[in-house]
C-alpha cells in the first residue's frame, strides 16, 4: 500500500514536472513566434465587402469625414487603423511621418489607386494611371508650361481670362452671383485656354460637368452602365486631368473669400496689399509674375483657408509589397488612405488649429505637415497654376468690387469633393474707386 502511494505520488510529480517543462517550451516558442509576427493595425473590418463604407459615406456627405469617421477611430485605435471601404481592406494613416512615408514611397511601396469608374473615364493613359518613367515623362510636359519662363506668359493669359470673365458675368450682375459656380467656369476656361491652348466653345463646360459626375461615382456595376460610356468619351476624358484643377481651385477660391468675409482685419490687410500693387499700375496694365510674388499676405490667407478647408481630404494608395510601418504590417494589395486633416487639424502641428490665423505661415512649416497639394512624386502638378489663378482672381475682385456673402454661414457639402451647398452667392457692386 505504502509502495503504491509512493509510486503514485512519484508519477504525479513527474507528470507535473513534464507539464511545467512543456509549458515553458511552448511559451518561449510562442513569444519568439509573436516577436517575428508583425501585426495589422487595430480597427474594425466590419461586414464582408461593405465593411465601414456606409459610415464613411455618411460622414463624407456631411463634410464631417474627419470629425465623424477618422477622429473617433483615432481616439480608439491611434493614428493608424484598419477598416474596410468599398470592398477593399484599407489602412487610414494620419500624421506628418505617415504622409512622408507613403507619399514619398510612391512607385516603390505604393501606387496611387483611383476608383474603377475614374479609371474607366480617364482611360489608362492619364497621368494618374502612369507609373515610373512614363509618369515622369508626362509630368515633364506639364512642368514645361509651368516653368518660370512659362509662368510669365501664363500670368498675362490668366489676367486676360479673369478680366473677360468679370466683364461678361460680373459687371451686370447687380442681383449677385454664385461665386463658386462662377470660379468653376473661370478655372475651367483658364486650364483649357491658358494651359492647354484649347478655345472653350459655349456648351463645353456643361458637357464636361456632366462627364465629371461619373468620375467619382461609386464603383457599382449597374446593368448596362458600361455601355453608356462611348469610346469617344473615354478618349476625351484623358482631359479629365483638367478636372483635377477645376473643383479644387474653385473650392479654394470660395473658402478664401469666406474667410476674408468673416475676418474683417484680414480683409483690410489683404486689400492694402492689393491696392499697393494696383497703385503701381497705369490704366490698361495687367499684372506680372513679379506682382504675384508681392502678394505674400494674400497667399497666406489662401493657404490658411486651404489648411482649414482642404479641397482634397486625402487620397488612396495601394500597397505593392508587404509594408512595415511603425511596427505594423500593411499587406500587399491593401489600400492606404492618407489624410490632410490628420496634420492640418492637429495641435502638435498647428497651434490652436481651429483658429483662422494666416500669419502662422510667416514661419516655415515642416515638410509633410501642410499638404493640401499632396507630396512626393505625385505632388499636385498644377500647384503653380492654382496659386496664380487664386491670387490673380482675388486681386481683381477685391480691388474692383464691393461684395458680401449672402449666406455667411453656408454649409459645405461633399460629393465627394467639398463645395458650398448654395454655390456661395454674393451681393456685389463696382467699388467707388473703380467706377
Ligand atoms: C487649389 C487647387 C488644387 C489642389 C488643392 C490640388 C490638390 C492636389 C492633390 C492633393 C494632388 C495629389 C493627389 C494624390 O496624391 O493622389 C494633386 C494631383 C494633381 N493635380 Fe492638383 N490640385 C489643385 C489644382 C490643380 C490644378 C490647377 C491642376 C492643373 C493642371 C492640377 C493638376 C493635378 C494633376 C495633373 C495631379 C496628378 C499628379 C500626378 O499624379 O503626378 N491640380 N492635386
Amino acid at each position: 500500500m505504502a509502495m503504491e502511494i509512493y509510486s503514485n505520488s512519484a508519477s504525479w510529480a513527474f507528470f507535473c514536472f513534464a507539464v511545467a517543462i512543456l509549458s515553458a517550451i511552448l511559451l518561449t516558442h510562442k513569444r519568439g513566434h509573436n516577436k517575428n509576427k508583425k501585426k495589422l493595425p487595430p480597427g474594425e473590418m466590419g461586414l464582408p465587402w461593405i465593411g465601414e463604407t456606409m459610415e464613411f459615406f455618411k460622414a463624407q456627405r456631411k463634410n464631417r469625414m474627419f470629425e465623424e469617421f477618422v477622429q473617433p477611430r483615432m481616439a480608439k485605435y491611434g493614428k493608424i487603423f484598419k477598416t474596410r471601404l468599398m470592398g477593399s481592406p484599407t489602412i487610414i494613416v494620419n500624421g506628418a511621418e505617415a504622409n512622408r512615408f507613403f507619399l514619398s514611397n510612391e512607385f516603390k511601396l505604393v501606387i496611387s489607386s483611383w476608383p474603377t469608374t475614374s479609371v474607366q473615364l480617364m482611360g489608362s493613359n492619364s497621368i494618374m494611371e502612369k507609373q515610373g518613367d512614363q509618369h515622369r515623362c508626362l509630368r515633364g510636359l506639364i512642368g514645361n508650361t509651368l516653368s518660370s519662363a512659362g509662368l510669365e506668359v501664363l500670368v498675362s493669359k490668366i489676367c486676360k481670362s479673369v478680366e473677360l470673365h468679370l466683364e461678361k458675368y460680373w459687371n451686370n450682375s447687380i442681383d449677385g452671383i454664385s461665386l463658386y459656380h462662377s470660379t468653376k467656369v473661370l478655372t475651367f476656361t483658364i486650364v483649357f485656354e491658358c494651359l492647354l491652348g484649347i478655345k472653350v466653345e459655349s456648351g463645353t463646360f456643361s458637357t464636361f460637368e456632366r462627364i465629371l459626375d461619373g468620375v467619382f461615382a461609386p464603383p457599382l456595376a449597374f446593368p448596362g452602365s458600361r455601355g453608356e460610356i462611348t469610346e469617344e468619351e473615354v478618349i476625351d476624358n484623358v482631359v479629365l486631368l483638367v478636372f483635377a484643377a477645376h473643383d479644387t481651385t474653385s473650392f479654394a477660391v470660395a473658402m478664401t473669400f469666406k474667410m476674408i468675409a468673416q475676418h474683417p482685419d484680414c480683409h483690410t490687410l489683404l486689400l492694402r496689399e492689393q491696392i499697393e500693387i494696383m497703385k503701381q499700375k497705369t490704366e490698361g496694365d495687367i499684372l506680372t509674375l513679379e506682382d504675384a510674388r508681392k502678394m505674400k499676405y494674400t497667399w497666406q490667407v489662401a493657404r490658411e483657408s486651404m489648411r482649414l478647408f482642404p479641397p482634397i481630404f486625402g487620397s488612396f494608395r495601394k500597397a505593392i509589397v508587404d509594408i512595415e510601418f511603425e511596427g505594423f504590417i500593411i499587406p500587399r494589395g491593401w489600400k492606404v488612405l492618407w489624410t490632410t486633416h490628420g496634420t492640418h487639424y492637429n495641435e502638435e502641428c498647428f497651434e490652436d488649429p481651429l483658429k483662422f490665423n494666416p500669419s502662422r505661415f510667416e514661419e516655415t512649416i515642416p515638410p509633410y505637415v501642410y499638404i493640401p497639394f499632396g507630396g512626393g512624386p505625385r505632388l499636385c502638378a498644377g500647384y503653380q497654376l492654382a496659386k496664380l489663378n487664386i491670387l490673380i482672381f482675388v486681386h481683381y475682385v477685391v480691388t474692383r468690387y464691393d461684395w458680401s456673402l449672402i449666406y455667411p454661414d453656408e454649409q459645405i457639402t461633399m460629393d465627394p469633393l467639398p463645395f458650398p451647398s448654395h454655390g456661395m452667392p454674393i451681393k456685389l457692386s463696382l467699388s467707388l474707386e473703380y467706377k
